[in-house]
Formats: C-alpha cells, structure tokens, sequence
C-alpha cells in the first residue's frame, strides 16, 4: 500500500488526526497514572495517612527539578495500594482513559518491589492489575499487556527474590523492565536476572538513557539484551549508537513531557524527537507517568507536535513505530497498520 497524501493534511486539523488516529503505548508506569484524587480515595478506604493536606496540597508539590525529586513523590503516593481493588481500580482509570484517546495496545509497567516492601503480596498486586486488563479487552477494546520493573536503586539479589514471587504468577505478565533512578545504576548491575528473565522467554525493556548516558543504552542491549530501549534520547550523543538503533531497529519508547517535567530538555521545542525519526529510529511517543507529568498520551502527541514543529508525515511514522515496536502479535499489528492509513486516508481526503 502507498504512504497516505501528507501534503493534503493541513496543520490546522494536526491536532483532531493525533487524537483520532490509533496509537499503542508502549511505556506507561501504572503507578505513575494515579492521579491526586484517587490517592486520596484509597487513602481515606485504607486508612493511610498522607503527608499532604488535600488534592491541591499534593498537585502543588509536583515541581521536580529532577528524576529523583519526581520518584521521592511517586513511591510515596504508591503507598495508598494496599488491596487488590486498590490495583484493579487505578488500572481500570487508566484503560478507560487509553480507550478515549484511541490507544489500541498498551504494555503497563508496575513495580512490584515498591508494593511488596510494604507488606503487598505479589498475587495482590499482580491480580488487580490482571484483572484489569482483562475487562479493557472485553469491555473497552483496549488489549493491555504488563511488564514487570525491576528497581534498579535496589540489588540484584533483590530482583532475584521479585523474580521468584512472581514465577507463580508468569502467564500474567509478559516482560521486565529496569526502572528507578538511572545514575550510578548502570544496566550491567543486572545481567544475571536478565539472562534468567530471557532463559525464562520473558520479553526485555529496560530504562537508558533518560537522564543516564549513551554509554547505559549499550549496555542494555550488549548486557542485557533487551529488545526496546525506554527513553534513550541521550543516544543522540553518539553516531555509533544512533546508526546502530537504527540499523537494527531498535524501539526508543521516548516520552516528551515527562523529559520537559524532569528537566532531561528545558524546552519542549528543544526536544530532540524529530532528529530521532531523521535518523531513522523507531521512536514512539508515551506518557510515562501521566498523573505527574500534566498529560496522558495525546496531551503528548499534541504538545509536542506544537513545540517542535512536527507534521503528519511525523505522525504516522509515530503511530505506525507504536505499533510495530509493541510486543503483540504480527497479525494483530498489520491490523492496527492498516487502521492507521485508513484514518490517514480520511483526512486526506
Ligand atoms: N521516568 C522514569 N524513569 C525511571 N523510573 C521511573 N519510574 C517511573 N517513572 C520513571
Ligand atoms: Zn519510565
């Protein structure tokens, strides 16, 4: 089939095409979706004290000068999860909203280490969010998958144990990811569980090169093998890099406002995602942690297509990589495609 009319789009209805075309999201922490309001609710249903007076008290202290300044907040608004509705319940918010923005695939992130070192069985946590993803196919439309993370700012050993809580629970998940704070945790930390993880037929992500260097993205894929590199946007760093990312194509699943939030780019039209697509990458757009970083997935798409400039040439490379860059299956994939060009060809027309 031959590329969509892009020159018969005007700018002007950019932002109706991002929102209506079908999209995956391919890096969503689901702890990262639960908004102030929800916190609260599961706070006051478990009784948990929260160290911040209201909904406003706590959205004001969402001024992160840093990746860890925003994970300070993050574990500790994950605190209110306490049962297995609590992790049904934030999941199903998040769905419903992917659904509205036309999202068809999305491969949810949790950190069960941040649950279980509370006293969270993994069942609890797994269970929920399962369930989860299973009314979005049935009832939303909206096939989900989760991937577990480990915490990189914890051992190895420590993974090895989440490892192990959660191989009962194996036909629930179909990856691991590396998350937590990048610095000073470099990917070789974790090439025993990984290898064991990739023994086991899991899928493998991990976070590099968010505010970490290019140096972290090689060693995810030469240490760890993963398969789809999260962030990555230091690569641009290093022409060796890039042209390999490239050649082997290699998802970068970037995430435009949590960069701006995090300050990785001072200035969203500084961000470098049109010199990723330049250069042939198979870069995505995500929200990352939507409840913290003032935007779901569309929000993304738009702002950034307003910052940088961005056109819908770039936009139905950005829909087709989310796609092709997913973990689902070949079939289901040409059928997201070709939904793509179709909504492509109606504003085209
Ligand atoms: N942007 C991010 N980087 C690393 N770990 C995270 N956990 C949640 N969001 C994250
Ligand atoms: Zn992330």
């Amino acid at each position: 089939m031959s590329l969509p009319d892009f020159a018969r789009i005007p700018r002007e209805r950019l932002p109706e095409l991002l929102a209506a075309m079908p999209k995956a999201e391919l890096h969503i922490h689901i702890e990262g979706s639960l908004e102030p309001e929800l916190i609260f609710a599961l706070a006051q249903r478990n009784g948990v004290a929260l160290a911040y007076p209201d909904v406003q008290a706590l959205r004001d202290a969402y001024a992160f000068t840093n990746l860890q300044s925003f994970l300070d907040i993050y574990y500790a608004g994950a605190s209110v999860l306490i049962e297995e509705q609590d992790f049904y319940d934030m999941a199903w918010a998040y769905l419903r909203k992917a659904a509205e923005e036309n999202v068809r695939r999305t491969e949810l992130f949790f950190d069960p280490q941040t649950h279980t070192a509370r006293g969270v069985a993994m069942a609890t946590v797994i269970n929920g969010l399962h369930r989860a993803c299973e009314d979005a196919r049935e009832k939303l439309g909206v096939d989900a998958a989760l991937i577990l993370c480990f915490l990189r700012h914890l051992s190895e050993d420590a993974a090895f144990e989440t490892l192990e809580q959660a191989l009962p629970l194996r036909d629930k998940f179909i990856g691991v990811g590396l998350d937590s704070s990048e610095l000073g945790h470099p990917p070789e930390k974790f090439v025993r569980v990984f290898a064991r993880c990739r023994q086991l037929g899991f899928r493998l992500v991990a976070h590099a090169g968010e505010e970490g260097p290019a140096a972290y993205v090689w060693s995810a894929l030469d240490a760890l093998h993963v398969e789809r590199i999260d962030h990555g946007v230091q690569s641009i760093h290093d022409a060796d890099l890039m042209r390999r990312l490239a050649q082997e194509g290699i998802p970068l699943t970037v995430c435009p406002l949590s960069n701006l939030k995090l300050r990785v780019f001072e200035d969203l039209r500084q961000h470098n995602l049109g010199q990723l697509l330049e250069a042939g990458l198979v870069a995505t757009i995500n929200s990352d942690d939507p409840a913290y970083f003032g935007g779901y997935l569309n929000q993304n798409f738009i702002e950034t297509f307003d910052a940088t400039g961005l056109g819908a040439r770039q936009a139905w490379q950005l829909a087709t990589n989310s796609f092709t860059g997913s973990f689902a299956d070949a079939q289901a994939k040409r059928r997201w495609c070709d939904e793509v060009n179709a909504t492509f060809a109606r504003f085209a027309a």
